[in-house]
């Protein structure tokens, strides 16, 4: 057996030796009886000690083992799990409410007259003030605590909901979109937090990834509830739009009965309150310790940074925090430069391009898209504790960059084989129109006031010609032979807005099949659980706040520049620069992220204790083979070979 291999039992056994033995002293000290099969796994695990077969490999795994069943034993309180699915309606509410605008806007744009503008307005609104929130959301979060913040975000999430479902005009739209914005904003940055604060360290990953399985849940339900009402044109999208008053009235009112993390009491000396509360998140098991480590780390970091000037200042002067809050930002950053936001946002794009014509069954298959998002979201809460956030990040990212290869060749090899325009009728009205200068679909495409209308020959594209896009509905061209949608179908006529039929577009739907698969367990929820656990209790909010907010900002970026983006460097340039982007955030994690799986949140900060580039390397699951834990109110360190078995 190997040194490392030897140390390891050694250790393994002294410390389950040590775990047994403080059970047993706590059992007697509460005079509670134990579960026979407790006693007779304890005392075995003993008797195999002192046995001192330290050397024999089998035997130490034997007991790690059995070990490892007495402490499955030892149940999370349900409390913990009713508290984060609580939260998580934040989550949700954050989903729903980003997702759902695009089906309203189907119908919003016809019955409101509203110009391009205006809709972009009506959804990057929402999104600018959630970035604004996010950051505000720090100070408000340091200042009142957790459970006040979740309070507002689900008071403004209830009355942007009414105002939005109440809408006469487009102004008053316009003000529930950013009320509803403020919400998530706060929302965002909070739950996570919360999360993470009152959740027992073995299941932390698990429950702050749930938040992030909420959000892509809530972005399925909306793609549902757009697909159900686009069929109720008259006022359809204010059942859209206000259906989003349930959850958030459910959040409010359960929140009113839940507790304040015990974390940010402590901090803000309210001991005997935080103790109640975290023996409750404890099933009043003993608290002790973890109680102790907390206070005892507040006022370490009090002596060490000091509480003078603002926090923000103070993160940035001290290495550790300065260092986290870049790995938290760039973490944030690189989801959204991989493009998350507009594949969703132009899935129904790609799925077009794939060959589904009818507007209907696109919105059906986005709908489709976002629940491939949601289900392999779930995976990723399957594997966060199993394989670790680092790998999980790193395996995600990896995928991700190569699906969007194959989506960016999808679009190449269609740009590539892309059908000639063969006619070009004269306008009837006169007017100037760009499309007659194209001489192929691809411009045509790019363009957003054309559309190509076509025959097929087998599956060859003929007689096909480039015609401006009907201003009320982009299903039909403003005039000529693809005007009216049930003539030229009965004509066996084509009409392709936004896409160009050709033999490859299946690479793309492929591409971004593969793309979900890889984004979801990964890279979707990593950068939200991460960036709940990496700052010291002091930096916090400020550190989640930024985050978020650079979160925030990088989606309005990415989003509204992507048309213009696809315009200057085509779809495939465009995908093939996130890809670009993909494969520089995967140099940065592979250097800066390390493992925090299975570390208390006080443990976290000594992480970032080396120089940046190196965080990565200080993996202690993969040098030590050591894992973490969580006993009845303490942390046991456990040899680990085999994570799978720790529940
Ligand atoms: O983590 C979430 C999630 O992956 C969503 O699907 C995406 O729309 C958000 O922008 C992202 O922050």
């Amino acid at each position: 057996m190997s040194r490392k291999a030897s140390d390891n039992v050694e250790y393994t056994l002294r410390s389950l030796s040590n775990l047994m033995g403080e059970k047993r002293r706590r059992q007697q000290a509460e005079g509670a009886a134990g579960s026979a099969a407790a006693a007779a796994g304890e005392r075995s695990l003993i008797a195999a000690e002192s046995c001192s077969s330290l050397n024999s490999a089998a035997s130490g795994a034997e007991l790690e083992r059995a070990a490892r069943r007495q402490f499955q034993q030892d149940e999370t309180p349900g409390f913990v799990y009713v508290v984060s699915v609580f939260s998580a309606l934040g989550g949700f509410l954050f989903g729903y409410d980003t997702g759902v605008v695009s089906g309203a806007l189907l119908l919003l744009k016809r019955e409101l007259n509203l110009d391009a503008l205006w809709q972009e307005l009506l959804v990057s609104s929402t999104v600018g003030a959630a970035a604004l929130s996010a950051l505000a959301g720090g100070v408000l979060n340091g200042l009142c605590g957790r459970r006040p913040c979740i309070l507002l975000a689900s008071g403004l999430f209830t009355a942007g909901a009414g105002v939005l479902a109440a809408a006469r005009d487009k102004e008053t739209l316009l003000g529930g979109r950013v009320v509803v914005g403020l919400g998530i904003g706060v929302a965002s940055m909070t739950v996570p937090v919360y999360i993470a604060e009152v959740a027992p360290p073995h299941l932390r990953g698990r429950l702050v990834t749930i938040n992030t399985l909420f959000i892509t849940g809530g972005q399925f339900f909306a793609s549902v509830v757009d697909g159900l009402f686009s069929y109720l044109a008259k006022d359809g999208w204010r059942y859209m739009l206000g259906l989003s008053a349930v959850p958030a009235v459910i959040q409010f009112f359960g929140f009113l009965f839940l507790p304040e993390s015990p974390r940010w009491l402590i901090q803000k000396g309210q001991t005997q309150r935080a103790r109640r509360i975290l023996s409750q998140m404890r099933g009043n098991q003993a608290i002790d310790e973890e109680y102790d480590s907390i206070k005892n780390n507040i006022e370490e970091e009090e002596k060490e940074v000091g509480a003078a000037g603002p926090v923000i200042c103070r993160m940035l002067t001290y290495p550790p925090t300065r260092r986290a809050l870049i790995v938290g930002c760039g973490l944030q950053m690189f989801q959204q430069l991989s493009g998350i936001n507009t594949v969703m946002y132009y899935s129904a794009t790609i799925l077009q391009m794939s060959g589904v014509q009818d507007d209907r069954l696109a919105i059906w298959l986005a709908a489709l898209t976002a629940f491939i998002n949601f289900i392999f979201t779930l995976v990723g809460v399957w594997l966060v504790e199993r394989m670790g956030r680092r790998k999980l990040t790193l395996g995600s990212l990896t995928g991700t960059a190569v699906a969007l290869i194959i989506l960016a060749s999808g679009f190449l090899l269609s740009a590539q084989v892309s059908p000639r325009v063969t006619l070009n009728p004269p306008d009837p009205s006169h007017q100037n129109s760009t499309c007659t200068k194209y001489s192929y679909c691809n411009g045509c495409m790019l363009d957003p006031d054309c559309g190509l209308c076509y025959k097929l020959n087998k599956s060859s594209v003929v007689e096909s010609s480039c015609i401006p896009v009907d201003k009320d509905s982009t299903m039909k061209a403003a005039w000529g032979r693809c005007s009216n949608e049930t003539v030229f179908k009965k004509e066996d006529l084509f009409w392709a807005y936004n896409f160009c039929p050709t033999p490859y577009s299946w690479t793309a739907l492929l591409g971004l099949i593969l793309y979900l698969i890889f984004f979801a367990p990964g890279m979707g929820p990593m950068p939200w659980t991460v960036n709940s656990e990496i700052y010291p209790l002091w930096a916090r909010s400020t550190g989640n706040a930024c985050s978020s907010g650079v979160n925030w900002v990088f989606n309005v970026l990415v989003s509204l520049t992507f048309l213009h983006t696809a315009e200057y460097l085509t779809y495939y340039g465009a995908f093939f620069l996130y890809a670009g982007f993909a494969g520089l955030g995967l140099v940065f994690i592979y250097g800066c992220l390390p493992e925090t799986k299975g570390k208390k949140l006080e443990e976290i900060e000594s992480l970032f204790e080396n120089r940046l580039c190196t965080c990565g390397m200080s993996d202690s699951d993969e040098g030590r083979y050591i894992e973490y834990i969580r006993v009845k109110g303490s942390n046991y360190h456990l040899s680990d070979n085999d994570a799978s078995d720790v529940e």
